[in-house]
């Protein structure tokens, strides 16, 4: 290992959480390196949450224009030119990665290329070259999960759907979680019949069920359709076209094209991390209260790569990036808290949600009092035509405590952001509901909710 370079720390991915804590350290004067073996900018602005709402964007204008059909707009067509749409996506996301490596640069943060690994408990090697760093952050991300079956390597990936020069007739999307549903809304819009096949009984298990039910039929109006209690068990070939075999059923689906939306994991294992003596396992790097490693005390790890409770979102790969800097600069003080992180799924209309559902307060076994409405008749939807939105307020029984929002309509994955504010800041009903909010907007229906 002659040649060596010494480093303060470095960083393994540039996506938000090795970006953050790069950034975070460079900042209090440390000698910094980032390395990655994609370009620059990781999953967020390159291959997830921007791309995705770029293509989205188009499908909502295509929604709204369908929506408002004899309502003032002429009763014309309007259609996604989807190559274009793509050429305007890669208008953005090409830039990103020069941009990411110019800032790093400004702040004299090294940017390094290649598949990083262990050498040892203090040096990564990268192609033929070792560098060695007092603390290593290990924040590779997350890959989509493998799935056993045969013909499972036929899928494509949510990357090959967000860079697709030319939109297939028929997509499968395998698994009723984020992905799928977001995708197909693009993809509907854009003239692809979508189809999902989930494995449970519940799409989008996790937000509250009365709105994703109202959600489900705002998506089987919008050409999705949504097969329950069943998974892709098998997939053939017939020339170009795909067959999916269905797990409970002995019909088969054709189709042109076929996307993963089944879940993702933890990426460990293109680092070597045993070399390392970097605890881990399917679940994802080992790490503590602090995010360090729990047996190699050098090596901190952030975002989708942790075993930490976190969601997989951007913003929880952001705190945590920052929280393991913070620790690895300060020593270990600070710990990342994942109570109230609100989570969006940008759907047409869009379904958003923070704090408890009801079914957590029934296990916490608090008393609470919920709060559900259709809103489709309020001002804020009946204005662009939608037919489906809604709120569930969760309170405690006496109507002093804020417990849960869950929001879906227009504009829900701003309003949100109010709730989680008013939760995290122990912000009383009353308070919010006394509040002056602009109006009118969608967060001036706070009032009524209240
Ligand atoms: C399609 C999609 C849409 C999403 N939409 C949203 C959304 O709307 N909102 C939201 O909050 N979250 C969203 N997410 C989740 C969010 O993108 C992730 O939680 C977040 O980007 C994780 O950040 P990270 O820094 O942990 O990892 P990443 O951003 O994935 O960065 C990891 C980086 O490490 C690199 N790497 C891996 N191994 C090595 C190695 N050995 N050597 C060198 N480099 C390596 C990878 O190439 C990658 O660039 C979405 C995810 C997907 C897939
Ligand atoms: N808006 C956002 O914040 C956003 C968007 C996209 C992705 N993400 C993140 O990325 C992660 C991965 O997203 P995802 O949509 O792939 O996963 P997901 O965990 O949201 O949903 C996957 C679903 O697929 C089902 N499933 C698994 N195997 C199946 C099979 N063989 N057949 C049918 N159904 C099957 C699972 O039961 C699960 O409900 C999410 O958990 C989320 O944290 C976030």
């Amino acid at each position: 290992m002659n040649n060596t370079q010494k480093y303060d720390f470095i960083a393994i991915g540039s996506g938000v959480a090795g970006s953050t804590a790069v950034i975070e350290c460079a900042r209090h004067g440390l000698k910094t390196a980032i390395v990655d073996n994609k370009p620059y900018g990781g999953t967020c602005p390159l291959r997830g949450s921007d791309p995705k709402k770029i293509l989205l964007g188009a499908a909502e204008l295509y929604d709204w224009f369908s929506r408002m059909k004899n309502t003032g707009i002429i009763n014309g067509d309007i259609r996604i030119d989807w190559q274009n749409l793509i050429q305007y996506k890669c208008s953005y996301t090409n830039n990103i990665p020069m941009k990411v490596e110019q800032s790093l640069k400004k702040m004299s943060i090294d940017s390094l290329s290649g598949n990083a690994e262990f050498a040892n408990e203090n040096t990564l090697k990268i192609g033929d070259k070792f560098y060695t760093a007092d603390n290593i952050l290990v924040a590779s991300g997350s890959v989509p999960t493998k799935l056993p079956f045969n013909g499972a390597e036929m899928m494509s990936s949510s990357d090959d759907f967000l860079s697709l020069k030319t939109l297939p007739d028929k997509i499968i999307f395998v698994g009723g979680g984020f992905i799928s549903m977001e995708f197909a809304q693009a993809a509907a819009r854009a003239g692809a019949k979508s189809i999902i096949v989930h494995s449970g009984e519940r799409i989008l298990l996790g937000f509250d069920k009365e709105l994703v039910g109202l959600l489900n039929k705002a998506a089987q109006e919008s050409g999705i359709d949504i097969i329950v209690n069943n998974r892709v068990s098998k997939i053939e070939t017939d020339g170009d076209t795909l067959i999916a075999h269905l797990s409970n059923s002995e019909e088969t689906i054709r189709a042109d094209m076929i996307v993963h939306g089944a879940g993702r994991m933890a990426n460990v294992y293109n680092m070597n991390l045993e070399t390392g003596n970097v605890a881990y396992d399917s679940g994802g790097i080992k790490v503590n209260e602090y995010m360090q490693n729990t047996s190699n005390s050098s090596v901190y790890a952030a975002g989708d790569v942790t075993d930490s409770e976190g969601p997989y979102l951007a913003t929880v790969a952001a705190m945590e990036g920052r929280i393991a800097a913070e620790n690895i600069i300060h020593g270990n003080k600070r710990k990342p808290q994942y109570e109230n992180i609100p989570s969006v799924v940008f759907t047409i209309p869009t379904l958003a949600s923070v704090g408890m559902q009801e079914e957590d307060a029934a296990k916490a076994g608090i008393k609470y009092n919920s709060r559900f409405q259709e809103t489709s008749d309020w001002f804020t939807s009946y204005r662009v035509g939608e037919k489906y939105s809604g709120y569930k307020i969760i309170t405690d029984e006496n109507n002093t405590k804020i417990l849960g929002a869950h929001l879906l309509g227009p504009s829900s994955e701003d309003v949100i952001n109010l709730f989680t504010f008013a939760i995290n800041r122990g912000i009383t009903p009353e308070e919010m509901k006394n509040m002056v909010y602009t109006y009118p907007t969608a967060s001036s229906d706070i009032v009524y909710m209240l």
